[in-house]
């Protein structure tokens, strides 16, 4: 059995003087749904696009399921839906399946199998071009699910697409990988895929910059509190936490880097400094508030190499 689905190391991407992918060293594990996430132009699609075989990387190398990228043995257990499939609008759903079925050499019943897990078997025989946006894009699962394979690499499967739309794409997602799938999805949306990916791989600038389980990512809840008067809350939050663990937020609540088990000992220390504890609460930082931060702390980091 394969340990590892898809490893690159040191993959690199350069157009002219442009790095579109930088050194990006990445591991997708058997049977996990794993995020790649990144705000556009961050080198997603280039990096799925050297996986699949279809462009040449300008250093590092990848593997996919043990091969190289592109190899008849990779291509045969890699379905992908990338930039928009090309389907025949005039034919039904399962007629351009079976063109695609064909051309890979395989039979029409896993044309069947495919329509029936992207839920759109009763639709199969009207014309592709009266489907729905969201049924085009389970069309294009669908085709990347033709043969089986082992891994599913997927291209922003939710981009266009509407809230109910998204949902079903979600749903379908996950209910693939229950089924064994191994699922690679890019995505700039990180609601999105906070709900439905094991482990994300957040890229900016063509560099990989974070990669681990989204509550790693996400790190340590927080506790907030919302005491009066607020100097007084904020004193305590440092005592308990360390100066640099608490702040003022724009309400006058105090946002303490602590874990939740802490909660009593601060409140203990509120009401013992004087103060008026009106709300204990601990949040959790989205994915999108974490992207947001690490993104920007790249993008500072590294603004004077970059070229433009
Ligand atoms: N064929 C090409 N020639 C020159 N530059 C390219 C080419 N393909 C991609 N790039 C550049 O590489 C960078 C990464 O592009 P890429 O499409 O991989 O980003 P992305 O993360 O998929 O973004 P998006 O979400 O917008 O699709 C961009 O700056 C893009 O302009």
């Amino acid at each position: 059995m394969t340990t590892t689905i898809v490893t690159t190391d040191r993959l690199t991407k350069r157009y002219g003087d442009h790095v579109a992918v930088d050194d990006v060293s990445l591991t997708v594990r058997p049977g996990e749904v794993y995020g790649f996430l990144g705000p556009n132009g961050a080198g997603k699609t280039t990096t799925l696009r050297m996986l699949l075989g279809l462009i040449r990387p300008s250093g590092g190398t990848a593997t996919v399921l043990g091969h190289p990228p592109g190899a008849p043995a990779a291509v045969a257990e890699v379905g992908a839906l990338i930039e928009g499939p090309g389907f025949y609008p005039y034919l039904s759903g399962r007629d351009n399946l079976r063109v695609m079925a064909r051309y890979r050499r395989l039979g029409d019943e896993t044309v069947d199998t495919a329509l029936t897990r992207v839920d759109l078997h009763d639709r199969g025989d009207d014309a592709f071009s009266t489907y729905s946006l969201g049924m085009k894009q389970r069309l294009g699962v669908a085709c990347a699910l033709l043969g089986d394979p082992e891994l599913l690499i997927l291209d922003e499967p939710t981009n266009g697409l509407d809230p109910a739309g998204m949902a079903d794409m979600r749903a379908l997602i996950v209910a693939l990988a229950g089924q064994g799938q191994s699922v690679m999805l890019s995505s700039h949306m990180l609601s999105e895929v906070e709900e439905i990916c094991d482990r994300v791989g957040v890229i900016s600038g063509g560099r990989l910059i974070a990669e681990s389980t989204v509550s790693d990512i996400r790190g340590a809840s927080t506790l907030y509190v919302r005491a009066e008067p607020a100097d007084v809350a904020l004193a305590v939050a440092m005592q308990v936490g360390g100066d640099d663990a608490a702040r003022v937020l724009d309400d006058n609540g105090v946002r303490i880097e602590l874990d939740a088990g802490s909660a009593p000992q601060v409140v203990r220390a509120l009401v013992q400094a004087g103060a008026d504890v009106y709300e204990v609460r601990t949040s959790e930082r989205s994915l999108e508030e974490v992207f947001f931060e690490i993104t920007a702390e790249s993008i500072a980091g590294t603004t004077q190499g970059v070229s433009r």
